[in-house]
């Protein structure tokens, strides 16, 4: 997809977010004048629109700092919040890099089922093949047969190849498998898909720790990244995992997906501001092409409503 392309999917995409914020910030002038009762109903506003209170109480202080007092104009408010939206996201947006030596970069995928794992998993894939990067992926969620299926469904479509075993095997196996099959065979970036299952923390944390020995074994630094993927649709809970799999995975950086068709894109400002942990790319569909690294002064301008 084209620059431009990829500007209108991310635009129309985030259509209703930007919709919200846009609404919600619309007839806050304070008639024309920027006044301690104005900055509240910007953070209210903020606040509402899923930024949450963190990022919308350092929003509504720069603000104060810059402009209290100040005439201001509808449009020029929403490009005052984008420009603190953008500060926020510009220390964060950091593409997912392959960069380790020896190869392979070990990607490690977590996230709760749902969530959009496995398709970020094929989306990620085809980023790095388009990149010309040799992918394999390996297939460590064996809980579910149909999870193993559906990789295999998105392995094909993205033209790289899978390690899997059978449903129940042990995930730490066949990911010593793939590492094995990267390292024969030259490839770049191994994707392990893991199981999602946040209900149960021990076992989750028990087979991620067994898959870190195995791999610690093959290659000290791996796992090198391990991303966890966030359903945008989930608002502040989406934030709660966070807070979770950090505990139980040592999360290194995250990827935000279905920012399409959900008005609570603000989410992503709020786990940038809360967390500060690199955020490597953005999905806005259900597509291999719509996930990317995110420009962040352009997202900061479509979620305030003036891109
Ligand atoms: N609109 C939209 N849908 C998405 C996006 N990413 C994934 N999906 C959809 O979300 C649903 C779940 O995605 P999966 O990739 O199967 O999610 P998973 O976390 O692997 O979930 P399980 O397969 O249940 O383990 C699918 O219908 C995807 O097409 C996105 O960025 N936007």
């Amino acid at each position: 997809m084209s620059d431009a392309g990829w500007s209108e999917k991310l635009l129309g995409g985030f259509r209703k977010t930007s919709d919200r914020l846009s609404e919600n910030l619309t007839g806050i002038t304070g008639g024309g004048k920027l006044d301690d009762a104005t900055l509240d109903e910007i953070e209210d506003a903020l606040i509402i629109s899923d930024l949450g209170p963190s990022a919308a109480s350092r929003i509504r202080g720069r603000l104060a700092e810059k402009r209290l007092g100040a005439q201001i104009t509808q449009i020029g408010l929403k490009e005052a919040v984008a420009e603190e939206i953008a500060d926020i996201l510009r220390p964060v947006a950091k593409p997912l890099e392959v960069t380790a030596f020896p190869r392979p970069q070990v990607i490690l995928v977590i996230g709760v089922n749902g969530s959009g794992k496995t398709t970020t998993i094929a989306k990620l894939a085809h980023l790095f093949t388009e990149d010309d990067y040799g992918v394999l992926l390996a297939a460590g969620d064996t809980f579910r047969a149909a999870a193993i299926g559906q990789l295999a469904t998105w392995a094909e479509r993205a033209g790289v190849d899978l390690v899997r075993g059978p449903e129940g095997g042990d995930p730490a196996s066949i990911v010593f498998d793939a590492v094995k099959q990267a390292t024969d065979t030259g490839i770049d970036a191994l994707i392990v898909d893991t199981a999602g299952r946040l209900q149960n923390k021990r076992e989750l944390m028990d087979e991620l720790q067994k898959i870190r020995r195995v791999l610690g074994r093959l290659n000290p630094e791996a796992p090198h990244d391990v991303v966890l993927v966030l359903d945008a649709t989930n608002g502040q809970n989406a934030l709660s995992q966070i807070d979770v799999f950090k505990e139980v995975a040592g999360v290194t950086g995250l990827i935000m997906t279905k920012l399409d068709g959900t008005a609570r894109g603000g989410v992503l400002v709020a786990a940038a501001e809360q967390y500060g942990l690199p955020i490597h790319a953005i999905g806005v569909g259900e597509k291999m092409e719509d996930l990317r690294a995110f420009d962040p002064d352009l997202v900061a301008r479509v979620i305030a409503g003036v891109a």
